[in-house]
């Protein structure tokens, strides 16, 4: 990339949270005269949608809180603070029951997931031995040859078969909705691999460290989480109040252009940078920064791009139905986070979220009412529920009841709910990924595109990494920190 260009213009393709992070350091820098974000659908914000009910409770179809600790969890904290969001925040802190009591339901029953010294010390059901047996041990295991690995056969290797058929293969479908046996364990966990590349072991990595990390300084609402010991925050609106905050900073910027109901149909290359066919017209920009996912970017490149285009096609993307529940009542057997099914329990039920636990602020506020997010699908709902064009949301619905009967002895119906069926919205790194992300960076740097590649489909799924991604983009762009 020739980056003495002058940045007149900058396309942000895309305005979910990537796009939306990206276009907010982007105005941070005088070297931009105008940035224009162009997003197809009627909203910006992307998969962080929240629904505000008239009566005062919120209910998330997306994200539902986030990580404020290590450099990534920082930076979100120091934009939410720049923002002047501080004042919404709704923190949990580690004492916290939703912080520390998360579950499995494994052969019919919930267990508390082993935490603390007397988690490790102890056998805890559903795995038959220590926890601290699988990590002591795990420091004489060689080292690992390839260049990838599975995240099953990571930690079969590493720390035994149990520990990764029963809780990898749960914590790969709460975080990824995908298969722990298809995914990557440098993609999708890169301080695991890290720690075995560096230090021989993960036990080591953890003790100490596993490898660099990028320096982010905390701002004073970074500060008070550390002080205050926040593992996760949401906001009282709900977390789609972010994207719209980001969205009215970038209106008062007066720099932005913000277009809704703008799809992208095609870009091709012109004398200073890109030309941007839209439904109804063409922009002009000197650089492209695409915040799509896959394969909405590989559908409106250009044929010169044909192997940015294949790698884009390949990489897939799993298909989550989110159906959030609203009980009379206090209704919980047990209280935390929530529960995950390993896919051996349930394939096509992937885990529930005991969302009045962590944050009951989101509840309505007259009487006592339980709300809870049954998730299902991901890597196996085709296998499961078939074309998510064809399932219906009576369907959904009744699964989702089924599975808080069953896990939860609940036997009373929910007096509101809400089906949201969340298509291709969760990218799956497959083993072999990193090569497929390098070699499409190469391809551009070759070609000397003007385009830069962010969003969750490369280097991180969670909101905390879209956001720093996006910030690196700029700051690779621009030649200097934002
Ligand atoms: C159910 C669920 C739960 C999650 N839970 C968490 C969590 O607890 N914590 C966490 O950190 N992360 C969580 N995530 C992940 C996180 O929300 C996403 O990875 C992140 O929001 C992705 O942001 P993005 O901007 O990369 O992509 P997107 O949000 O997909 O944004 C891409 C945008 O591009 C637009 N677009 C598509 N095609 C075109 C086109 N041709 N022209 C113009 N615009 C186009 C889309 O409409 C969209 O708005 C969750 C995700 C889901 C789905
Ligand atoms: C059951 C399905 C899902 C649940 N959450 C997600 C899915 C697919 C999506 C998701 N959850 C998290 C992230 C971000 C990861 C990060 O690096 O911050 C994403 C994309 C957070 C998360 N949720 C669980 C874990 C262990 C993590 C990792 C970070 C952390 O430790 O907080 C566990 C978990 N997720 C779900 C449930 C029901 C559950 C556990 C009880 C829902």
């Amino acid at each position: 990339m020739d980056y003495k260009r002058p940045m007149r213009t900058v396309a942000v393709l895309g305005g979910g949270i990537g796009g939306l992070a990206a276009s907010y350091y982007l105005c941070k820098s005088s070297q931009v005269t105008k940035v224009i974000v162009l997003e197809s659908s009627s909203r910006f914000g992307g998969w962080l949608q929240s629904t505000r009910r008239s009566d005062g409770a919120v209910f998330e179809h997306g994200p539902r809180g986030f990580r404020p600790a290590g450099a990534m969890g920082r930076n979100t904290l120091n934009m939410v603070d720049d923002l002047g969001l501080g004042g919404e925040i709704l923190p949990v802190t580690y004492n916290h029951l939703a912080s520390k009591n998360r579950y499995l339901y494994v052969n019919k029953q919930l267990h508390r997931m082993p935490s603390g010294i007397s988690g490790l010390l102890q056998t805890v059901p559903p795995f038959s031995r220590p926890l601290l047996l699988s990590v002591a041990m795990e420091i004489f295991v060689k080292k690992g040859k390839e260049d990838d690995e599975s995240i099953h056969s990571f930690v079969s290797r590493r720390l035994g078969k149990e520990l990764a058929d029963v809780a990898v293969d749960s914590l790969c479908r709460g975080v990824f909705a995908g298969d722990s046996r298809k995914l990557s364990v440098r993609s999708c966990f890169p301080p695991l691999y890290n720690a075995e590349q560096h230090r021989g072991s993960l036990t080591l990595g953890m003790l100490l460290g596993s490898g660099p990390t990028p320096v982010i300084p905390p701002g004073p609402l970074a500060q008070k989480a550390i002080k205050e010991l926040w593992a996760q925050w949401s906001l009282k609106r709900g977390v789609e109040s972010f994207p719209e905050s980001i969205t009215e900073y970038l209106q008062r910027s007066g720099r932005v252009q913000l277009q809704r109901e703008a799809a992208v149909k095609q870009i091709s290359p012109s004398a200073s940078g890109w030309k941007i066919h839209l439904e109804d017209g063409v922009i002009l920009a000197d650089h492209v920064i695409s915040a799509l996912p896959a394969k909405a970017l590989s559908s409106v490149l250009p044929s010169s791009c044909q192997l940015l285009i294949e790698h884009l096609q390949d990489i897939f993307t799993a298909t989550v139905a989110v159906v959030n529940l609203e009980y009379e009542g206090s209704i919980l057997p047990v209280e935390g986070f929530g529960h995950l099914l390993p896919s051996s329990e349930d394939l096509g039920l992937l885990g529930v979220i005991y969302d009045s636990v962590a944050f009951p602020q989101h509840n309505r506020p007259n009487g006592q009412t339980t709300r809870l997010t049954v998730m299902m699908g991901g890597a196996w709902f085709q296998e499961v529920f078939g074309s998510p064009e064809s399932v219906t949301e009576q369907c959904l619905l009744a699964k989702a009841t089924e599975a808080v009967h069953c896990h939860l002895g609940v036997t009373t119906a929910p007096i509101w709910s809400w089906v949201a069926l969340q298509k291709n919205c969760i990218p799956q790194y497959y083993h072999g990924h990193f090569r497929r992300v390098e070699s499409m960076r190469s391809f551009i740097r070759k070609n000397n595109l003007s385009l830069s590649l962010i969003g969750s489909s490369y280097d991180g799924v969670s909101v905390n990494d879209v956001i720093f991604i996006g910030r690196k983009a700029v700051e690779e762009l621009l030649g200097t920190e934002v």
